[in-house]
């Protein structure tokens, strides 16, 4: 397997464009004729310039409304041909892309279209060239891959074979075991698209929605397992048509193609039935089993505001670093590491972003594996600063700057904190709040980069992407979605913000760029929890005492249970499987805060709760309100 991808798909000028194209890696590209158009080079330079990159030319597209044609146009689509056929050779590509016919001039008819493409084919062969037919979903008589094939096939040209796209086939649900029996000689290139399940008509949603294979919601990984079942090694092309990468980062959506092709090339090898396809063997998806410690950067100041904060949640320090400043806070099975070190990346992220939560250590089976993983998935590695005689524990970069850690409980990895901590036995006074374990970390990234956030989760580790749920804030909407594994060891909210006026806007408007923003700490007990923070002097957030007139309401409850969860600030919220308890504190800095949750097989993460719970931290953080930008 090969992987390319199509001009159109990244944004930015066409130079731009092929940098990002060759930086992310790919062995070739498709030259989309507009991009090429809108170039002032010649042919030959564009050719020149792809070649220096080190990539190849994998076709060049779209060759539209040719087959089927009445005369006099079919003579003018012959010409048009032909010249197309100069700028390829010019460019250095044998390969075009014709699409199906979609002119309201065009006539019908399995052997008019065999016989066009049977004279094309011959044409093509003059030079040396090849011409692949990919069925539009939308197109006026072949609309579907089967019917192309069967045209491809009567053409009976070496010249002429058929080209295979994941979005027309997957959009209008055509069974993929259809594609297994075609020869795979006769397959020029297949391209790879994936895209979110919505309503609307198939030009629209291909025009502008496309996404990565994996970033969406089609069975993208059935249609290449039929793909590599023909035998078919070849170019694995990306052909993305989405209005949001078109305004994004010509390096980012490159990378996150880059990403997912190898993440589906991984997949698809793991079939047996499907293990032509070569691609680079990586260990399996992480399995998470537990959040080792999340650690934050701050100053002295802000780092003393926050121990106060954490010990009205009930946690102790428990241990200071041997060489650095750091201090581990504990409770349960939470770690929480305060870093104020003046030294090393917590410094640099701290002078770049203030106080955050900027690293996050999951515990998997075998952390080395975990990390191999990841770098084969391009991700960017991370070495810490480490004195002689303590652990290096293997990290990567996550996508907003932050760090990911891997531990595992082997070796010393198991006893990083015996090796580079000494005890401290500080704050006996402090109730003990029955804080077990952390339920979620709430990232708040920039909508336009939830995809890229997602990609590099569930290709990393074993976990899946939930649909996308819509928070509403009083100054916007928030989109939020979640990433969790089975048994729920891993869960990690990730909620967009389109505008800066919105609390998770305005929380990475204020420390440049996506961070955690909250912390969720799981209780098996929220009254026995509510009664120890009330004595450490915790500060709930205030909840709007008509909220509890509604839940009352709305889920029957027992007057006096609403009476106990009004009076304690407690959100409530209940699905099919169990129900749901929820504290927030109030906010620290521009907009970080803690939640405890206590669930009993709920599922959610309290959507319902979250206009009210957002209206209170707002008020929390700003009584006079957001500036309005
Ligand atoms: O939207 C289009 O017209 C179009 C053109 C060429 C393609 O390969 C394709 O998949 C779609
Ligand atoms: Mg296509």
């Amino acid at each position: 397997m090969k992987t390319s991808i199509a001009t159109v798909s990244i944004s930015g000028e066409f130079p731009e464009k092929l940098a990002a194209i060759a930086a992310a890696g790919f062995d070739g590209v498709e030259i989309f004729e507009n991009d090429f158009l809108a170039f002032d080079g010649s042919p030959a330079d564009v050719g020149r310039m792809v070649r220096d990159h080190g990539l190849e030319i994998t076709l060049f597209q779209p060759f539209r409304d040719f087959e089927g044609m009445p005369e006099p146009l079919r003579s003018r689509t012959f010409d048009r041909a032909e010249r197309k056929f100069d700028i390829m050779q010019q460019l250095g590509t044998d390969l075009v892309l014709v699409c199906s016919n979609v002119s309201p001039a065009s006539l019908g008819g399995i052997d008019r279209a065999t016989a066009d493409f049977h004279e094309l084919g011959d044409r093509a062969a003059k030079r040396g060239l090849r011409v692949g037919y990919e069925a539009l979903a939308w197109g006026r008589h072949i609309n579907d891959h089967r019917d192309a094939w069967e045209i491809v096939r009567r053409a009976d040209h070496p010249n002429i074979g058929l080209i295979l796209d994941s979005f027309h086939t997957l959009s209008r649900k055509i069974d993929v075991g259809s594609i297994r029996s075609i020869p795979k000689d006769k397959i020029f290139i297949v391209q790879m698209a994936d895209a979110p399940l919505i309503e609307m008509d198939l030009l629209y949603w291909s025009r502008h929605f496309r996404n990565m294979p994996g970033e969406g919601d089609l069975p993208v990984r059935e249609f290449t397992e039929a793909i590599a079942a023909t035998g078919y090694d070849g170019y694995l092309s990306l052909e993305i048509f989405n209005d949001q990468f078109r305004g994004g980062s010509p390096k980012t959506i490159a990378a996150d193609g880059h990403r997912s092709l190898v993440y589906l090339g991984d997949q698809v090898r793991r079939n047996p039935d499907a293990s032509t396809l070569t691609v680079p063997e990586m260990p399996d998806r992480a399995d998470v089993k537990g959040i080792g410690f999340v650690e934050f950067s701050a100053d002295e100041k802000d780092s003393e505001n926050l121990a106060a904060i954490l010990k009205t949640l009930g946690f102790r320090k428990t241990a200071v670093h041997r060489s650095k400043k750091v201090a581990i806070f504990e409770q349960g099975k939470i770690r929480l590491l305060l870093n104020t070190d003046e030294k090393g990346f917590a410094n640099a992220s701290f002078a770049v972003h203030g106080t955050s939560a900027y690293a996050v250590a999951l515990i998997v089976d075998d952390a080395g594996a975990a990390y191999a993983r990841a770098i084969a998935l391009g991700a960017e590695p991370f070495e810490q600063l480490v004195s002689q005689g303590e652990v290096q524990i293997p990290a990567i970069r996550g996508v907003g700057g932050g760090l990911i850690y891997f531990l595992d409980e082997k070796g010393n990895l198991g006893r990083f904190a015996e090796i580079d901590f000494t005890p401290a036995s500080e704050d006996a006074d402090i109730a003990a709040a029955h804080l077990a374990h952390i339920d979620h970390v709430a990232q708040t990234v920039a909508y336009d980069e939830m995809l890229t956030w997602l990609l590099f989760y569930t290709s990393i580790f074993e976990a899946d992407k939930t649909p996308m749920v819509d928070i509403i804030d009083p100054s916007g909407v928030v989109r939020s979605q979640v990433v969790e594994n089975k048994s729920g060891s891993l869960r990690l909210t990730l909620n967009g913000a389109e505008n800066r006026r919105t609390l998770a806007g305005h929380f990475i408007a204020e420390r440049f760029g996506s961070a955690i923003q909250h912390l969720a700490f799981h209780t098996e007990d929220i009254f026995a929890t509510v009664a120890a923070l009330r004595k450490n002097g915790f500060e709930p957030l205030p909840i709007s005492p008509n909220y509890y007139g509604d839940i009352e309401a709305r889920f029957g409850l027992d007057p006096a249970l609403t009476e106990r969860l009004k009076a304690d600030n407690i959100l409530y919220d209940r699905d099919d499987q169990g129900e749901y308890f929820q504290i927030y504190s109030t906010t620290f800095g521009e907009g970080f805060f803690f939640e405890i949750v206590q669930r009993s097989g709920y599922r959610g993460y309290g959507a319902a709760n979250a206009i009210f719970r957002i209206a209170a931290l707002k008020k929390a953080l700003r009584p006079e309100g957001l500036p309005r930008l």
